[in-house]
């Protein structure tokens, strides 16, 4: 395993020569071959910013003006209660699952006790301190330019991952978002009764990459893939990908970073410590779309 640091950032390879060979061929491809799944919170978007931890999609929600003084208690206590679960290093994924059920479902349950308006969700995100990664702007205009489809995979809350990259100005027409959709009821402000479809948590990504199979086999010609994640379950989003022929994972190491690292690089070909940048995937981006 090799190992570089940059400014504080490690960079982290499992097995440097099959990630060399993977390039090699995502290069003789070239863009026209490529499709990059991606996570959104804490890896599209930074973990922490000057010290301080930036919001996940719920977070926007849960800090918000629109939220009681009792409801955010609650939803902090859930976020004390469920994060440190979802990366305990001693659990495993599937006595992780239950825990991951309950915290969504509680969570959302929440949200819509606090009758939110969907004319409101423009202005919690302006309001709020998200932050996309630094190079969130070459990375973006990068894949549109070249025509490379980004799947958003995200167990966040989809109107505020669009608003998001909506109001950063990168929500491309290349861009498809998978995520937990807010439904609101059909008055005029639109008041929020509950979330739409199956649910998606951070470890059940696999089932959902399958139900999403009809998206892939439409990029049929799209068979190199760039995975970003964050967590364990994010190694999961490309299961639905039909006739791959080869898949380099980019992972983000955010949290428990010593105790997690060895994990991270059994599944992931690259892990970065440290890194609030999308630095390395927009190197490779550029490596795939230079003439050659
Ligand atoms: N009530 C909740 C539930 C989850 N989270 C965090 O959001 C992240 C979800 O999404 P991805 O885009 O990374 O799939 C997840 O890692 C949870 O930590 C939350 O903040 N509040």
């Amino acid at each position: 395993m090799a190992q570089h640091s940059l400014h504080n950032v490690s960079v982290h390879i499992r097995d440097r020569k099959k990630v060399e060979d993977t390039l090699e061929c995502f290069r003789k491809g070239g863009p026209n071959r490529v499709q990059v799944i991606s996570d959104f919170d804490m890896t599209l978007t930074r973990f922490a910013y000057n010290g301080t931890r930036v919001p996940t999609c719920h977070n926007i929600i849960d800090n918000s003006r629109l939220i009681s003084e009792e409801g955010k208690k609650k939803l902090k206590d859930l976020l004390n209660t469920y994060y440190p679960i979802e990366i305990d290093p001693a659990l495993t994924v599937e006595e992780k699952l239950p825990f991951m059920v309950e915290w969504w479902t509680k969570a959302h349950n929440f949200l819509v006790a606090e009758k939110i308006q969907k004319s409101q969700i423009t202005q919690v995100v302006k309001e709020s301190n998200v932050m996309l990664r630094e190079g969130f702007d070459v990375f973006f205009r990068q894949l549109h330019k070249n025509g490379i489809p980004l799947f958003i995979f995200s167990a966040g809350i989809g109107d505020i991952l669009e608003e998001v990259i909506r109001q950063a100005g990168v929500f491309y027409s290349n861009i498809t978002v998978v995520s937990n959709y807010m439904d609101f009821d059909g008055n005029v402000s639109g008041l929020l009764q509950g979330f739409k479809g199956d649910l998606i948590h951070t470890y059940n990504k696999h089932e959902g990459a399958l139900k999403n199979s009809r998206h892939f086999e439409k990029l049929n010609d799209q068979r190199n893939v760039i995975l970003l994640g964050d967590s364990l379950g994010d190694l999961q989003m490309a299961d639905g990908v039909e006739n791959m022929e080869n898949i380099l994972k980019i992972g983000y190491l955010n949290d428990k970073v010593d105790k997690l690292r060895d994990q991270y690089l059994k599944g992931y070909d690259i892990v970065l410590e440290k890194d609030e940048t999308l630095n390395v995937v927009n190197a490779i981006l550029q490596y795939i779309s230079a003439q050659n």
